[in-house]
């Protein structure tokens, strides 16, 4: 059963191909013809060496296909594989076959499923790439699926981890599964494009212990379980791992099985961490579906900090996606404070900018009187637009502009309770302020830790109340300093600010 979908029904069962016929996608697949079907290479990993390129492919270009009676329009599709290559976004797939099978007019559109275990209630920054390359899929023309892990959520997933994850009861699972809902369904659904979005849960709720052994353990090997990455780092490990985790690869393995028979989802992707896992997958439809080469796996190399370390939800500062937990305007900083040797990679992965743009942009950082911080802004205004939309992007600009000192933005009071959420907050009351040196306010305020640095600092200019440089060191606050009799705002500094109340 779809959680939600944005398409018909009739869509999702039936594909036309360029001819009056309508095959099923698993049909399509085995129609495609294949050089390379042993199964001992088909589950080779192919390691994609060639990054990179600037070449730029049209989206969608309709050409005409003839038939023996009639002229149909059949769809030339940009070959996705190549632009997620190009862009740096390509580390692996099952087959180098999916590469002519997803441009191919002849061929239905592929149904493309990421999943994501709802361990958090909200998705982060580096779960954002699979939205990025399923987001791909749908500009080239095929339907991206997500999938959220109600079931695989309750055992936890060992890719990755050094330890078993802790148990989530079942309201913490259902507020993450609705928070994550949401994300995806604001962003897939963003360009009118096709999506459908699963639970696992549905499927899984109803198997017995018996069937599963029964369905799904029979055709798994334990010799290739126990030769995934992901278990034998934990063997190696002090705590060991548990039966529960090591069922972990079938649970997925055989969500693949279950999407490719019952809804034709026939490429499963991932960051390069969920490999052993898709090809569990892969390895289960080629032995209880008896198909070859119905279904294929790519992977995606993790995003990475420049420190090496990956983006997630275990490390410190996790960059949220959902607005309640990180508002546009922290999340539009973020992208606006990333180094200049991390900005062009962000560019090429996480945003839709063409190459050519993005080689503008590159050319431009090199040149004498380039301003400081333009391809940031430039990132900032992609990826926040993309993941916050137009009017979360518009909240960000805002948030940003009122905040610089200096800035002509005239600041009202519904602005700074906006912006109150993202800085420092006090309470004084109004004999602490009004008719009070800035001096003192600021440090009452918490902006100084002394008065003498206070004085310094407004000696040198470099304090602002309400975006206004202060030019007299011996300034108080005046009643009209007070935006509508309900507080202000002083900052010395791009990042030292704060709102003042008054109570
Ligand atoms: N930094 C990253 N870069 C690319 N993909 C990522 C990254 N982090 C997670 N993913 C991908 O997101 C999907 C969901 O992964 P997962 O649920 O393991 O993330 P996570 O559990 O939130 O990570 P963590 O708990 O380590 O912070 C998987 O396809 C995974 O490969
Ligand atoms: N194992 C993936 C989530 C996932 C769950 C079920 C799937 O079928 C696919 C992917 C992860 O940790 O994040």
């Amino acid at each position: 059963m779809a959680y939600t979908t944005g398409m018909t029904l009739a869509s999702r069962s039936l594909i036309p191909i360029c001819s009056k016929t309508f095959l099923s996608p698993l049909r399509v697949a085995s129609l495609l013809s294949f050089p390379e079907k042993s199964s001992t290479t088909f589950f080779r990993r192919h390691q994609i060496h060639h990054l990179f390129s600037t070449s730029t492919t049209p989206l969608f270009s309709p050409v005409k296909c003839s038939t023996l009676e009639t002229e149909v329009q059949a769809v030339s599709r940009p070959n996705v594989v190549d632009i997620l290559q190009e862009r740096g976004l390509l580390e692996s797939v099952t087959s180098e076959n999916l590469r002519s099978a997803c441009s191919d007019p002849n061929v239905a559109p592929l149904k493309v499923y990421c999943g994501f275990d709802p361990t958090a209630e909200s998705l982060h920054l580096g779960n954002l790439l699979g939205i990025i390359v399923l987001s791909w899929f749908q500009r080239c023309g095929h339907q991206a699926v997500g999938l959220i892990g109600g079931a695989t959520g309750r055992v936890g997933d060992p890719s990755g981890k050094s330890l078993e994850r802790p148990e989530l009861d079942a309201l913490t699972l259902e507020k993450n599964i609705a928070g994550i809902k949401n994300i995806l369904v604001k962003i897939l659904g963003g360009n009118a494009s096709s999506y459908v979005i699963f639970n696992n849960y549905d499927w899984w709720k109803d198997m017995t212990m018996l069937d599963f052994l029964k369905k799904v353990g029979r055709f798994a090997r334990v010799g290739v379980m126990m030769a995934k990455e992901s278990v034998k780092k934990r063997l190696e490990s002090e705590q060991g791992m548990s039966y529960t985790e090591f069922s972990y690869q079938l649970l997925q393995g055989y969500d693949f099985v279950h999407l490719l028979d019952k809804e034709g989802v026939n490429v499963q992707i991932g960051g390069s961490d969920q490999w052993g896992n898709i090809t569990a997958g892969t390895d289960l439809i080629r032995k209880i579906l008896q198909t070859e080469e119905a279904a294929y796996g790519l992977t995606f190399p993790l995003l990475l900090k420049n420190d090496g370390t990956k983006f997630g939800k275990s490390e410190d500062g996790a960059i949220w996606l959902s607005p309640s937990m990180l508002s546009p305007y922290k999340f539009y900083q973020y992208f606006f404070s990333v180094p200049d040797v991390d900005v062009i990679r962000f560019l090429k992965t996480l945003t839709f900018l063409s190459l050519d743009e993005i080689k503008i942009v590159e050319d431009e950082m090199r040149r004498p009187g380039y301003v400081p911080n333009s391809a940031q802004m430039k990132l900032a205004e992609e990826v926040t637009r993309f993941v916050h939309g137009e009017e979360g992007l518009k909240e960000a600009v805002k948030a940003t502009e009122a905040l610089r000192p200096g800035a002509e933005t005239k600041l009202d009071w519904n602005l700074i309770e906006r912006i109150a959420e993202d800085i420092p907050t006090c309470s004084l009351p109004i004999d602490r302020v009004s008719g009070v040196s800035i001096v003192d306010v600021s440090v009452s305020a918490g902006l100084f830790e002394s008065k003498s640095a206070a004085r310094r600092t407004l000696k040198q200019g470099g304090v602002y109340m309400n975006n206004e440089r202060v030019d007299n060191e011996n300034k108080r606050v005046e009643e009209e300093d007070i935006v509508e009799g309900k507080g202000l705002v002083l900052s010395s500094g791009k990042k030292n600010k704060v709102v003042i109340r008054i109570s």
